[in-house]
């Protein structure tokens, strides 16, 4: 399996690089350009085979609004710097077709829409338009509250409806860890239940994207407050999502994220 020209036989690192000031995690953001060409040169040496550039918050928890103007500058002015510098993949995270547009113009790769092609009604357009593969989370009303992953999967179907209308056909799928939170049961438990399951996702036959890094299901279950001390936490929540099927890891500590992704995929070989 393939996604963006990368090889995924073994599982792959994304690592995200934060230029918008209001992110969960204060040390995944770069404002400064000879920074954010330092991190991003760092992170492919590090071992990622993706760069994954944010420019807008999409923490459901955090007051994240900036007009669509300043998304643009900033993706744009990101993707710009690093481009002739890294020689992987680009995705631009956005929820926004102006956004992901200027973005693809600008040297992007990868179009990565946490609302699955749901929210803006012209981003399927965009990708499609660009030839862009698109990353595709879980979004939506949740229902079947019992039984999160079956409800992850119906969410993605509704995106893939709407990817193979465009005639998209390079799709990575996320169980949107962090995103869903219904009342019942508490978000921390509907996240577990998804990476305890996350094997059934397979029947997709697609690459299969988890993004734990530092979350606040991490925070919730270890104590840890500061997104700062979550790394052991993400390590740990990574290791078995790898463990039961996942190809790419989004996160922000490639170093320590390969490590523990090399240790899940040697170990799964042997898995009877
Ligand atoms: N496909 C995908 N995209 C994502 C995911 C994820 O799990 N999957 N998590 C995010 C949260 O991390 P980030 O550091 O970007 O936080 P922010 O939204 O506060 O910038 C943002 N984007
Ligand atoms: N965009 C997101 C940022 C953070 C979280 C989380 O901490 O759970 C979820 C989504």
């Amino acid at each position: 399996m393939k996604f963006a020209g990368v090889d995924l036989s073994e599982p792959r690192i994304m690592g995200v690089i934060n230029v918008s000031p209001e992110s969960f995690y204060k040390g995944s953001v770069r404002n400064d350009e000879e920074k954010l060409i330092e991190t991003a040169v760092k992170m492919v040496k590090d071992g990622a085979s993706f760069i994954d550039i944010g420019a807008k918050s999409t923490a459901p928890y955090l007051e994240t609004q900036i007009p669509v103007e300043e998304e643009v500058k900033r993706a744009v002015w990101a993707v710009k710097a690093i481009r002739d510098h890294v020689d992987v993949p680009i995705s631009i995270d956005t929820t926004n077709a102006r956004v992901a547009e200027e973005a693809l113009k600008a040297g992007a790769d990868i179009v990565n829409d946490v609302t699955g092609l749901k929210g803006d009604p012209r981003m399927a357009e965009i990708a499609k338009d660009h030839g862009a593969p698109v990353i595709v989370c879980a979004h939506g009303e949740v229902r079947n509250l019992s039984d999160p992953v079956h409800t992850v999967m119906d969410l993605l179907k509704e995106s893939l409806v709407i990817a193979e209308k465009y005639g998209i056909e390079e799709i990575a799928i996320d169980p949107a860890i962090g995103f869903l939170r219904p009342e019942w049961p508490p978000w921390y438990e509907w996240d577990s239940r998804v990476l305890a399951n996350l094997n059934v996702l397979k029947t997709f036959g697609r690459p299969i994207l988890v993004g734990v890094s530092r979350k606040s299901f991490i925070g919730a279950i270890t104590g840890r407050k500061d997104p700062a001390e979550r790394l052991a936490g993400s390590l740990s929540a990574t290791a078995i999502a790898v463990f039961n099927g996942a190809h790419i890891i989004r996160t922000h500590d490639v170093r320590e994220t390969l490590d523990t992704v090399k240790m899940a995929a040697f170990i799964k070989r042997f898995r009877p």
